[in-house]
């Protein structure tokens, strides 16, 4: 069981920055600040790819981003490596379904840390909420240029279905999503967007993310 509150949790998700070390245009310290100061509300840390750290590289660049997510109230879950996440005491952690169940991963991590699960039909939904999820993340809503083995482009569909069967967890949609294309996200349902390359490959990080939270307040004002 969770005791994570939804409530916080659905504002904690209005913009949720993803990254790693691919994902970059400056150090990866450098562009968490700048979306942070740009309004990212929620930051996962997501190392993957050829280029990826390991050991004793990612554990400091890790306690590195905690540690800037801490100072700025905003929390800091890590993409599928559960085993960091319990070293450093993390928030929470996001996993798909190729992933750990999220049942043994909320038994190991305690009812007071964040889950995310990756869904894409309703099955998957039906089984993460039973599994103790706090949110989930739907996608690949548009095409996306960060994640080689995505799953189909599936617009707004299953966002718009999650809502209308009356399901209220948590949720974000992820993939493709720019500033320009939040608005069919948030009036579909979602609590939020998650975002990769549209802030992490900005030339201004911090316009960027600030783009992103004046699109997500008019998406909000005029659905
Ligand atoms: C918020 C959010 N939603 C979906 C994903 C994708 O997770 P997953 O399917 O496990 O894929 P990887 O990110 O591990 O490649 C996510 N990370 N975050
Ligand atoms: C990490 C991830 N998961 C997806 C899913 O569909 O589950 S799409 C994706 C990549 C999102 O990056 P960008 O904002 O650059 O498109
Ligand atoms: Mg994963």
């Amino acid at each position: 069981m969770s005791v994570v509150d939804s409530h916080k949790l659905r504002e904690q998700l209005s913009l949720y920055f993803i990254m790693g070390t691919a994902n970059c245009r400056k150090s990866p310290e450098e562009t968490l600040k700048a979306a942070i100061k740009g309004g990212a509300t929620m930051f996962q840390f997501r190392e993957k790819g050829p280029s990826a750290l390991h050991g004793q590289a990612l554990l400091e660049l890790a306690k590195s981003l905690q540690c800037l997510c801490r100072a700025e109230g905003v929390p800091f879950i890590i993409n599928d490596d559960i085993e960091l996440a319990i070293q450093l005491d993390a928030d929470g952690v996001h996993i798909g379904q190729e992933d750990e169940p999220a049942a043994s991963i909320r038994q190991r991590l305690g009812s007071g840390k964040i889950i995310g699960v990756s869904a894409h039909n309703l099955a998957e939904v039906q089984q993460a909420i039973s599994d103790g999820a706090d949110y989930l993340g739907i996608g690949p809503v548009y095409p996306t240029p960060s994640k080689d083995d995505a799953r189909a482009v599936q617009g707004t569909r299953l966002i718009t279905e999650i809502r209308e069967k009356g399901i209220d967890i948590p949720l974000v949609g992820i993939g493709g999503i720019t500033a320009a294309n939040t608005a069919p996200v948030i009036a579909a349902g979602a609590d939020g967007i998650s975002v990769i390359s549209a802030i992490a490959g900005a030339a201004d990080a911090t316009a960027a993310a600030r783009e992103f939270v004046q699109a997500i307040e008019r998406a909000h004002i005029r659905p």
